[in-house]
């Protein structure tokens, strides 16, 4: 929207469907502190090109940490709280990553209609199940190069600012909306207004939404996620072509849950290197992912363990006491039995959220441009943009802010088009007329052709 705005495009009107802006990028009080439900990290920094994310948050001085995952695969814990010989734990990581590499490749034989020469080994022991955990859920859930690592660079920063990741959007709407000590006043964003349906016809758009109000425009820009479109939440008139309805199913969608805990006090290793550590159990994912915020917020006590997936959707449908009760089961396995009973505990719901139906797009590991290609493309005059729409950096926030940048110029594309076509169509319909009805009516047309190309 901004885009449009700063050229000359303010006739403009954002329909949101929940109290707030910001969608995945959303802080909660929690502990005393503030906690990223949704997005936490910059990622791609430090390299030859500048994230303009981290830009925009070095021009606001979030306050940011470091995150070095490194160390997690040396914090690895068994059932019975030893922790994994450093060794052993190397030896099973560069396994894994062999692996990894072994079924990229059997994978691509595969489609090229070829065997590959070696079988990739499947994760087994508890170890094994964790790292190939943190391998494909966590570090790398993107197939090499990652674009974001090789033009921004690999460091990742958590954000760590009480004002939240979301005061960068707060920044962003100042600079085209009216707003008032952080307050967006602007009739033109409207909250709460859950679209429904999407109609177009040959002159225009007309937008319906659950409370019954209907909007007319020229365009319209999709900017929900792949899970919503892919829901029945919203539906288009006429329905969008095969094409794009395919490509929008192949498309994945991660899970991705972050469990807060609260504690009476600190219980934890927390040295240089101890940040993040690993559960290692025989169900993959359980509880395998854990990060302490006393980088982030010093004396906050509080842990964070991070679910996916299957596991995300499980304890979704469970109660927070019954997914506290897991969690102090598997750190009393990793730190004893007198570890304190958490005080509180946030589970994000993100999965049964009707508006964003999970977390971040996830494209199969091999898929071709086309995919994307589809999944971007407009319908006549609705056009699509999120994350899910970046080429390159598709799952992060830098992918949404730039697909949106991309897509507004798409869209001011096509209405220069348009009004450079304006007085040609208007000619080529006044001649219809001409031809249709050589009366009267002819005149009026010819006058809005004419003054169309003055
Ligand atoms: C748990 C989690 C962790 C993440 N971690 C990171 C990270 O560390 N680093 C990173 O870079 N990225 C991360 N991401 C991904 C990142 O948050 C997203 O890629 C990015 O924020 C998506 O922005 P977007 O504008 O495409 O979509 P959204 O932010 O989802 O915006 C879409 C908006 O559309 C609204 N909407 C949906 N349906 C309707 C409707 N029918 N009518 C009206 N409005 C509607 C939604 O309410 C929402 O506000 C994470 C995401 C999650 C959920």
């Amino acid at each position: 929207a901004k885009v449009l705005a700063e050229n000359g495009v303010e006739d403009i009107l954002i329909l949101e469907a929940t109290d707030r802006i910001g969608g995945r990028i959303h802080k909660q009080e929690f502990g005393d502190v503030s906690v990223e439900l949704g997005a936490g990290w910059i990622a791609g920094v430090g390299g030859k090109e500048s994230n303009p994310v981290w830009e925009l948050a070095s021009r606001l001085n979030l306050r940011t940490c470091f995150s070095d995952y490194t160390n997690a695969r040396y914090n690895i814990y068994d059932r019975s709280g030893e922790i994994f010989p450093t060794r052993f734990a190397a030896d099973s990581y560069k396994k894994a990553v062999d692996s990894a590499i072994l079924k990229l490749k059997s994978l691509e034989a595969q489609c090229a209609g070829q065997v590959a020469d070696e079988a990739p080994s499947s994760p087994k022991t508890p170890i094994e199940l964790a790292i190939d955990f943190i391998l494909h859920d966590f570090e790398m859930a993107e197939v090499e190069p990652i674009s974001t690592y090789v033009d921004f660079g690999e460091r990742e920063f958590l954000v760590a600012d009480e004002r939240g990741y979301e005061c960068l959007l707060y920044k962003m709407a100042e600079e085209f909306l009216f707003t008032s000590h952080g307050n967006i006043l602007d009739n033109r964003l409207k909250l709460n207004k859950v679209v429904r349906e999407i109609q177009q016809s040959k002159n225009g758009v007309l937008v319906k939404t659950e409370d019954g109000s209907e909007y007319e425009a020229n365009y319209v820009i999709v900017s929900a996620s792949i899970g919503v479109l892919q829901s029945d939440l919203l539906s288009f008139q006429p329905p969008l072509p095969r094409w794009k309805t395919e490509a929008i199913q192949k498309c994945d969608v991660m899970v991705y849950t972050k469990i807060f805990l609260k504690f009476p006090h600190c219980f934890w290793p927390c040295g240089p290197g101890q940040e993040f550590f690993i559960y290692a159990h025989e169900q993959r994912g359980y509880f395998t992912f854990w990060q302490h915020m006393e980088n982030a917020y010093p004396g906050s006590n509080i842990l964070v363990v991070t679910l996916t997936n299957e596991q995300s959707k499980r304890v979704e449908a469970q109660s927070e006491e019954e997914t506290l009760k897991e969690a102090m089961s598997v750190l009393r396995d990793m730190f004893g039995p007198t570890v304190p009973y958490a005080t509180d505990i946030l589970v994000p719901r993100w999965w049964n959220n009707r508006f964003q139906r999970g977390c971040y797009s996830n494209y199969p590991m091999i898929s071709d441009n086309q995919l994307l290609h589809n999944i971007k493309a407009p319908v006549g005059r609705i056009f699509f943009t999120g994350e899910h729409t970046s080429e390159k950096f598709s799952g992060y926030v830098h992918g949404g802010y730039l697909a949106g940048m991309d897509t507004s110029k798409s869209l001011l594309e096509e209405i220069k088009q348009s009004l450079l076509l304006q007085p040609l169509l208007a000619f080529t319909e006044s001649l219809t007329l001409k031809h249709n009805n050589p009366d009267s009516q002819i005149h009026s047309t010819n006058v809005s052709f004419i003054s169309g190309t003055s």
